[in-house]
């Protein structure tokens, strides 16, 4: 062969070793989207023929029936179809960390929530798809609360901690709507440097109206409008026809409250940051004001005023009404168990103190959360005895997977029902009741159940929050069953009024309202608030 005629085109190198690779891994790649594809889809429930499980699964509160449709099928991932999109349920911890945690890059995204869209949500973590806009909040707001920087809000919590507990003196039959008022300041403060008034403040009028607009919704991404987008066209008059499209009435009528939360707070500083007059520290003030300083440097900002707006909103719009539930959820089971209160109550007295009338010798603090362990295993347990998102915020899969010989479509809903986990025999005894206990180490001769892992969600779109939560709940706890003492009301014969324990449907398992007599635990306990 003369030397100048080739085999082969003149081809690259690495062209030539693209090629090859191409060649044998294409066949292995074609064979495994085929065997996946023979793969069964998970179990679940029959289907209807057209509508799939549409009418199959219930609307209120669905994390009851996927429960025990798990056992029922003998399986912890179960499958729905409804109107042609698949829908997985996860209702064991190791499903949700083998997929969501472990496989995270693919069950990143959410479904579209149109009827959150309808209700006027603006750009808010919680409900972006999976895009470099979704990178940036998350990497804002993530940085924003990690354990360590959660420190910094301590000082902020404590105040608030304390101004509510002198206020529930004042007012003991408020109570509730005070520790509205308390987690709504603590967002607010961290969000926006915004201070919330003594009595009858707007925002925490707002953020009621916001809870009970969204509590009302329904499961998010699952309405008729949220499957068929065309529907939010439908006009009110001919919505009326139909119950499934009451959930589009109520997201119209309900859209001002949402977007008032979104815009009142950001309106009310926005003057100040930009005249350099607002010395308040906040989430917005790092973020708007760098993003102003860069500006007028002629330097590019990374996010926009939407995007800073968005991400302050999220904090006071994801972090106050699920903090005060969570408290709420807490008061209920102390005075369902005032043996649990009294524990509880004898800890934090042995930690700050008495003097020779039993009475504390100061409040408690930050740092004496170390030494309240058995206040830890109640926070905990409240959040594993009523995970506040039973089925936690959806998350949406990317490309298709498999999981213990299932398919999981492309594009599939993905919810991770916290409710299942939190009534999972294989680890945890007696899982209706309400047992701080079951947490004591086996060491320590306890029970050594797992602490719950559902309540915050999970993988990358675990709840940025948490850790600024759960220090909210413990120091209003804390200071609450160091200067009062939480029982339930009595009738007119003396009889002790029990509260209905029943929960919203939606989004937030949120509690009815119950009677709770809150008073203060002696003179000495009400000066020390009063002079704190
Ligand atoms: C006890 C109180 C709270 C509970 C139970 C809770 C629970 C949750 C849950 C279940 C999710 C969905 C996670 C997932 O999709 O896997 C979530 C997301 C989120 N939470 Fe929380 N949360 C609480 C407090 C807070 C607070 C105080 C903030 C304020 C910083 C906050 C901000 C957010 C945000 C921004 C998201 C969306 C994250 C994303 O989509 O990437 N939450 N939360």
């Amino acid at each position: 062969m003369p030397a100048n005629i080739k085999m082969f085109p003149d081809v690259s190198r690495p062209h030539m070793l693209l090629a090859i690779a191409a060649i044998l891994i294409l066949p292995l790649l074609y064979h495994r989207v085929r065997r996946q594809r023979g793969l069964p889809l998970p179990p679940g429930p029959p289907a209807e023929r057209f509508l799939g499980h549409l009418r199959v699964v219930p609307t209120e509160h669905p994390e009851y029936e996927y429960t025990r449709w798990g056992k029922e099928y003998n399986t912890d991932i179960l499958h729905f179809s409804v109107l042609g999109r698949s829908i997985i349920v996860l209702n064991s911890i190791e499903a949700a960390r083998d997929l969501l945690d472990k496989k995270g890059a693919n069950f990143a995204d959410r479904p579209r929530f149109v009827l959150f869209e309808v209700m006027g949500w603006g750009i808010t973590l919680t409900f972006l798809r999976w895009s470099p806009r979704f990178k940036l909040h998350r990497k804002m707001l993530q940085q924003s609360f990690t354990q360590s920087a959660c420190k910094a809000y301590r000082p902020i919590q404590l105040e608030e901690a304390r101004r509510a507990a002198r206020a529930i003196l004042d007012q003991p039959q408020n109570w509730e709507v005070l520790l509205r008022q308390f987690s709504t300041a603590v967002v607010l403060r961290i969000g926006f440097g915004i201070k919330v008034q003594e009595k009858d403040d707007p925002y925490v009028k707002m953020a009621i109206d916001v809870e009970e607009a969204t509590g009302e919704g329904g499961v998010p991404g699952a309405s008729l409008v949220d499957f068929f987008p065309v529907f939010r066209h439908v006009p009110t008059s001919l919505s009326r026809l139909s119950a499934l499209l009451q959930p589009l009435i109520h997201a119209r009528r309900t859209k001002p409250s949402i977007q008032q939360l979104h815009d009142a707070p950001w309106d009310a500083v926005e003057p100040s940051i930009r005249a350099d007059q607002d010395s308040q520290p906040s989430f917005m003030h790092t973020h708007f004001g760098r993003y102003l300083a860069n500006e007028a440097k002629g330097k590019a900002n990374e996010a926009t005023i939407e995007d800073i707006k968005g991400a302050a909103g999220a904090i006071s719009i994801a972090g106050g009404n699920t903090t005060w539930s969570t408290i709420i959820v807490c008061i209920l089971n102390l005075i369902l168990h005032p043996e649990v209160q009294e524990k509880a109550r004898a800890e934090i007295l042995a930690t700050v103190g008495v003097d020779e009338n039993g009475d504390i010798i100061r409040l408690p603090t930050f740092d004496d959360r170390p030494q309240l362990r058995w206040l830890e295993y109640i926070i905990q347990e409240t959040t594993r005895w009523m995970p506040l998102s039973p089925l936690g915020v959806p998350h949406a899969s990317v490309s298709e997977d498999t999981y213990k010989g299932f398919r999981i479509p492309a594009g599939s809903v993905v919810y991770a029902n916290a409710w299942a986990m939190s009534r999972d025999e294989r680890h945890y005894s007696n899982s209706e009741d309400f047992e701080p206990e079951r947490y004591v180490p086996v060491s320590e001769g306890g029970r050594g159940e797992p602490l719950p892992d559902g309540p915050f969600g999970f993988g990358r779109r675990v709840c940025p929050g948490q850790y600024l939560a759960l220090s909210g709940v413990y120091i209003i706890m804390a200071t609450l069953l160091a200067t009062m003492d939480l029982k339930n009301p009595v009738d007119e014969q003396g009889n002790e009024i029990k509260p209905r324990v029943a929960f919203s449907n939606g989004l937030s398992s949120v509690p009815d309202s119950f009677g709770c007599v809150i008073a203060p635990r002696s003179d000495r306990t009400r000066e020390l608030l009063e002079y704190s």
